[in-house]
C-alpha cells in the first residue's frame, strides 16, 4: 500500500500545507520517503467539526454493531500485512519479532474491547423503581447508565508504534465508549500510523459509520497538539510520552473555558525491592534477569526498571556481579528516535557526572547511528534521599542500584518515591513480615505491585492496572491498558421519572440488552 503523506480527516485524504517532515530511520538516520504535510488549525477545526457531528449517532450505536467495528479494525489492521510490520521496523528501528508482537496485542486489544462492548457491564445500568407509596415522601423512578463523554484526542506513543499509537489502547477504549477519535500521529512513526489509520477508515466505511468517528492528524511542532487539546468538541484526551509534553497538554486543557481530562502517561522508573532472603536464595538469577527485563527493547518503556534497592552485604554483591557481568555483555541498541537517544545519552552523562553515583557498568560499544549502551549505576540510601534529581526518569536502559543499611531503609526511600505505574518486589517466604511492612507504602505508591517478575510486558485483560500516582500518570483513578480503560471515557447520565418510551434500551423495563444491571441496588439480569 503506497504511502502518500496524507492526512485522513475523516473520509477525506489531506495533504497538510504548514511545513513537511520525514520520518527518519534510526538505524541509518536516512530520512524516509515520502514527505509528510504538516497539519495546522484548519486541519484540526475540520476533523473535530466531523467528529462532532458524528458523536450522537457513533455514541447510540447498537452494542453488536460497535463490537463489531472494533473487530473489522483488528482484521484491517492483520490484512496490512508485511507492509505494516517492514514500515515500523524502518521508522522505529525496532526489531521483526517484537512488531509481529505488538501487532498481535494491538489487534488482540481490540478484540477484547469488542468482547466488552457486547457484554455491556461497562453501561453499569442501575435501576432504583418508584415507591409511590413510601413515606414521608414518594420515592422518584431513579435509573442510571453511563454514556461516552465526547470526541477524544488520542496522542500516539513513539515506543510503542502500533499497541500504544494510531489503532492503541487509548483509541480501542475511546471507540469502544462510543467516542470518536482524532489522533494526533507521532512524527516519528508517520507512515506506520497512515497505514494503521487507512485500517480504521476503511471499518468506519464499511461498517456504514459517520465519517467522523475516525481522524488521523500530523503536524510539525507542537502547535497542533495544542490546538486539537484546546478545541471545544474535543472532550478528553488520552497521551503516552514525555513529561514535559503531558504537563504542556494538562495545562493547555485547563486553560480551556471548559476545561477537560487529560489522561497522560508520563514518567516512572519502577522500582524493584530485592528482599533479604530472596537474594540469598537467587542472587545471580535475579542479576541475569534484572538486566535481561532493563535492556529488552532497548530499555524503551515505561514499565523499565529504572531502581533497584537492596540492603548492603555480599548477597548483594553476588546480584551486583551477575548484573555487571550480564550487562557488560548486552550489545548497543538503536534507540527510537535522535531526539530519545540524545536524551539517554543526557540521562546517563547526569548520573555519571554526579559526585554520589558510581558507574558499575557500561553495555557494550556502540557501532551504529543513535545506539544506546546499557548503564548500571550505584548509590547509598543516604546519598538518593539527599539528591531528589536522581529519581527523575532516564528513558532507556539505564538503573541505579541503591544500597541501604536494612529493610527500614529501603521503605524510607520508598516513602520518598514519585507515583509510579509498577513496584516489583523479588521476595522468598522468609521475606513476608518485610514485604507486608512495604506493601502499604507500595499501594500509595503504584498501580501495579508485583512478585517475583519485572515490570516490562503489560498484559492486556480485565484486572490490569497500567496507571499509578503523578507523575506516572496524570489521575491515579484510571488505567491505560485493560478493559478498564473504557471507564476513562464514560460519565454517569441519571433520569429521573423519565417515560418509559423515552429511555434507553440498557434502562428499559424487561431489560432488552439482556444486562447485568443493579435493581434497588441488586446485581442481576433482569
Ligand atoms: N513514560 C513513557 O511511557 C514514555 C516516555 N517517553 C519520554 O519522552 C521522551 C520523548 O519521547 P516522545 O515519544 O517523543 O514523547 P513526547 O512527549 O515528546 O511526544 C509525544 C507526543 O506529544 C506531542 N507533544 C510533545 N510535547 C508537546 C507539547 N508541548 N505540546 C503539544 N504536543 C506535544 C509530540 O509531538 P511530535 O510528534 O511533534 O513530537 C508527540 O505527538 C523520551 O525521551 C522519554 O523520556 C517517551 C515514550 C514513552
Ligand atoms: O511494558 C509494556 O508492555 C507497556 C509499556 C508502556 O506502557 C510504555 O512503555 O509506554
Amino acid at each position: 500500500m503506497t504511502i502518500t503523506g496524507a492526512m485522513l480527516i475523516g473520509a477525506e485524504s489531506h495533504r497538510g500545507s504548514d511545513g513537511a517532515f520525514r520520518a527518519v530511520d534510526p538505524a541509518t538516520g536516512a530520512a524516509l520517503e515520502p514527505a509528510f504535510g504538516g497539519g495546522g488549525t484548519a486541519e484540526v477545526e475540520r476533523a473535530c467539526a466531523l467528529a462532532w457531528v458524528a458523536f450522537d449517532a457513533f455514541r447510540e450505536t447498537g452494542l453488536k454493531a460497535r463490537a463489531a467495528f472494533l473487530e473489522t479494525i483488528a482484521a484491517n489492521i492483520l490484512e496490512l500485512g508485511d507492509d505494516l510490520i517492514v514500515r515500523a521496523m524502518a521508522e522505529s528501528g525496532l526489531p521483526r519479532p517484537r512488531l509481529e508482537g505488538e501487532r498481535g496485542r494491538t489487534v488482540g486489544q481490540l478484540r477484547l474491547f469488542a468482547q466488552t462492548v457486547r457484554e455491556g457491564g461497562w453501561l453499569e445500568a442501575r435501576i432504583d423503581p418508584a415507591q409511590p407509596e413510601r413515606t414521608p415522601l414518594p420515592r422518584s423512578d431513579v435509573r442510571q447508565r453511563h454514556i461516552p463523554l465526547g470526541p477524544v484526542a488520542v496522542f500516539g506513543a513513539s515506543n510503542f508504534p502500533l499497541a500504544f499509537s494510531v489503532a492503541g489502547g487509548d483509541t480501542a477504549s475511546a471507540l469502544a465508549a462510543g467516542c470518536p477519535v482524532v489522533v494526533k500521529g507521532h512524527s516519528a512513526h508517520p507512515g506506520t500510523s497512515a497505514l494503521v489509520g487507512r485500517a480504521i477508515r476503511a471499518a468506519v466505511a464499511s461498517c456504514g459509520l459517520p465519517e467522523g468517528v475516525f481522524s488521523l492528524l500530523f503536524g510539525v511542532g507542537n502547535p497542533i497538539g495544542t490546538a486539537l487539546v484546546s478545541d471545544p468538541r474535543i472532550k478528553a484526551v488520552g497521551f503516552t510520552g514525555s513529561r514535559g509534553g503531558g504537563l504542556a497538554l494538562m495545562e493547555a486543557a485547563a486553560r480551556r473555558a471548559e476545561p477537560i481530562p487529560v489522561y497522560a502517561e508520563m514518567s516512572s522508573i519502577n522500582p524493584v525491592f530485592l528482599m533479604p532472603a530472596a537474594l540469598a536464595a537467587r542472587a545471580e538469577a535475579l542479576g541475569k534477569g534484572f538486566v535481561a527485563s532493563l535492556t529488552m527493547g532497548a530499555g524503551q518503556f515505561c514499565t523499565n526498571p529504572g531502581i533497584l534497592l537492596g540492603v548492603d552485604g555480599p548477597d548483594l554483591d553476588r546480584f551486583t556481579a551477575a548484573a555487571v557481568e550480564a550487562l557488560g555483555g548486552s550489545a548497543a541498541a538503536t534507540m527510537l528516535t535522535p531526539g530519545i537517544h540524545a536524551a539517554y545519552d543526557s540521562g546517563v552523562a547526569r548520573l555519571s557526572g554526579s559526585a554520589a553515583v558510581a558507574t558499575l557498568a557500561r553495555g557494550m560499544a556502540c557501532s551504529g547511528p543513535n545506539q544506546a549502551q546499557a548503564a548500571l549505576f550505584g548509590t547509598t540510601a543516604d546519598a538518593f534521599l539527599a539528591e531528589p534529581g536522581l529519581q527523575d526518569e532516564v528513558f532507556g536502559a539505564a538503573s541505579l542500584l541503591i544500597r541501604c543499611p536494612d529493610t527500614a531503609a529501603m521503605r524510607t526511600v520508598a516513602e520518598r518515591l514519585e507515583g509510579q505505574l509498577t513496584a516489583t518486589v523479588q521476595m522468598d517466604a522468609a521475606d513476608g513480615g518485610a514485604v507486608a511492612a512495604l506493601l502499604p507504602t507500595l499501594e500509595r505508591k503504584a498501580g501495579r505491585i508485583l512478585a517475583n517478575g519485572w515490570p516490562t510486558g503489560v498484559e492486556v485483560c480485565h484486572a490490569m492496572v497500567h496507571g499509578g500516582p503523578f507523575p506516572a500518570t496524570s489521575d491515579s483513578r484510571t488505567t491505560s491498558v485493560g478493559t478498564l480503560a473504557i471507564r476513562r471515557f464514560l460519565r454517569p447520565v441519571c433520569y429521573q421519572d423519565i417515560p418509559a418510551a423515552l429511555l434507553p434500551e440498557a434502562l428499559r423495563d424487561g431489560n432488552p440488552l439482556g444486562l447485568w444491571r443493579r435493581i434497588d441496588g441488586m446485581p442481576g439480569q433482569s
